[in-house]
Order: C-alpha cells, then sequence, then structure tokens
C-alpha cells in the first residue's frame, strides 16, 4: 500500500521549524489522547539546534503529556554520551532535560559497548520490545535528510539498505558523513510508523527532495525512498530553498 504523502512548503527556515513543531505536537498530543502514551524515533543534525528548542518551550512543550511518551534515536553516531558529536547528548540538551521525561523514558543507542554489533543487538532488542508495547509502530518517526539524500544514517547504496526485514537496527560502517561509526534503525524499523514526518532546509537539499518525491529511479541511490510506512503517513515539511520548484 502506497503511504498518503503531504508536501509542505514554508517560506523560510523560522516558519518551517515552527510548523514542524506543532504538527510533530499535534501527533503525539493525538496518540496520547488515543492510547494513553506514545512512542517516537528523533534525529539528530539540524532538529537538534532547530526543532527541539521549539519543543522544549510553550506553546508546543504544553501540548504534551510528556510523562506518556518514550523516545528512542532513528540513528545515533557511535561516540560516548559525553562526546559533542552524539545525538542523544546534543538532544538532552535542547529538549529532554528541558522537559518532564523522565530517564526511565528514554532509550539512548547503547555506544559504550566495545564491539557495535553487540550495541546494535541491544538495541534491536529495545525496540522490539517497545514496538510490542506500542501496538508495534512508533507514533512519530522523526528524520531529516542530507544533500545526498541519506536519512537516519542510511546512506546510498550502503549494505544497512538491503537489511533483512526482521532487523531493526544495523551497524554503519564508513560513513561518508562524520563520524564514520553509527548505529541505525534500518528502512524496515522506520517504516513501522503511524506517521514519519521529514524536516528538509536548505538550497543544498533540493535536487535531493527532488529525487526523494520522484516515483523514478533505484532507491538504493535515495534512501528516502525506502521509507514507504505501509500504514502511516508521510509528512514532507520543507522550506521554500528546499523546494526543487522554488
Ligand atoms: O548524523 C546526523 O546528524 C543524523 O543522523 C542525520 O541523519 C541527519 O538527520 C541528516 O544528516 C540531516 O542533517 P541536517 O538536517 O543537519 O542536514
Amino acid at each position: 500500500m502506497t503511504p498518503q504523502r503531504t508536501i509542505e512548503v514554508y517560506d523560510n527556515a523560522d516558519e518551517l521549524y515552527r510548523a514542524a513543531a506543532a504538527l510533530v505536537a499535534a501527533q503525539l498530543a493525538a496518540a496520547l489522547n488515543e492510547r494513553g502514551r506514545a512512542l517516537v524515533a528523533l534525529s539528530g543534525g539540524s532538529l537538534t539546534t532547530r526543532l527541539y528548542p521549539l519543543l522544549a518551550n510553550p506553546p508546543w512543550r504544553d501540548q504534551i503529556d510528556w510523562g506518556g511518551l518514550s523516545v528512542l534515536f532513528a540513528d545515533e553516531r557511535y561516540v560516548p554520551f559525553d562526546d559533542a558529536e552524539n545525538t542523544y547528548r546534543a538532544t538532552r540538551q535542547t529538549l529532554l532535560d528541558h522537559v518532564p521525561v523522565q530517564a526511565d523514558q528514554v532509550f539512548p543507542a547503547p555506544t559504550y559497548y566495545r564491539d557495535p554489533e553487540q550495541a546494535a543487538a541491544i538495541y534491536q532488542q529495545q525496540a522490539a520490545a517497545l514496538l510490542a508495547v506500542h501496538g508495534g509502530a512508533f507514533d512519530v518517526v522523526l528524520l531529516g535528510m542530507g544533500p545526498d539524500g541519506h536519512t537516519a544514517s542510511l546512506f546510498p547504496r550502503y549494505p544497512a539498505l538491503t537489511a533483512p526485514a526482521d532487523r531493526l537496527v544495523v551497524v554503519v560502517r564508513d560513513a561518508p558523513k562524520p563520524p564514520p561509526l553509527r548505529l541505525s534503525l534500518t528502512p524496515a524499523a522506520l517504516n513501522a510508523a503511524r506517521a514519519v514526518i521529514f524536516v528538509v532546509s536548505g538550497a543544498d537539499k533540493a535536487a535531493a527532495v527532488a529525487a526523494a518525491l520522484a516515483e523514478t529511479g533505484d532507491p538504493l541511490d535515495q534512501p528516502t525512498r525506502l521509507i514507504q510506512p505501509a500504514e502511516g503517513k508521510i509528512y514532507w515539511l520543507l522550506d521554500r530553498a528546499a523546494n526543487p520548484q522554488g
């Protein structure tokens, strides 16, 4: 089944991130209202600096009943929690430390294992257990996209793109965006979603947005095209610079 897709274009980045905050808050509030709990997968990059500070403040902060939320990460850079590159650390600094979320609601990727494969296996177990509690799906998967079309840590032509359907978490080595070692949820995991929200800003992303929204071409060249939640909706929130139509 092809998921329902909504594309929204905003005049500038400020408006884009405000709209993204409103959409995320509304989706989570609706899920919390309906089921009393919600599961979200967060990404890093500019979302940590542009979107999460908005969610940490009124009015959006007050629309979410944070006590019912569980938080996983769509991907993580394989560096210690105290490393400036760590997405969990950045997310704490701009969001999680400022909202009433308890430590046991947040599931950072365990980058403290010497062996990243072991970390991936542990994170896979945590993701599977959380998905089981939440009816088999994330309520919101929040994603960015790089100029090369990568999303989470799913880079064009990398083996992670063709991970078996029962794999939820993989180790990504030699990533072209530093740091080279990462963990990522797989396309199969990210597709277990009621809503996937891409937030993309900047002229350097316009060509990748065009390829992402095209119906043709090899999805292995454009990993976002593998994100097709059969039971969910996809939102592409863009600023005008990132919109291929200008
Ligand atoms: O490593 C990271 O930062 C994220 O895991 C990555 O998937 C990010 O979401 C995209 O690279 C887009 O990042 P920007 O929004 O900063 O361009």
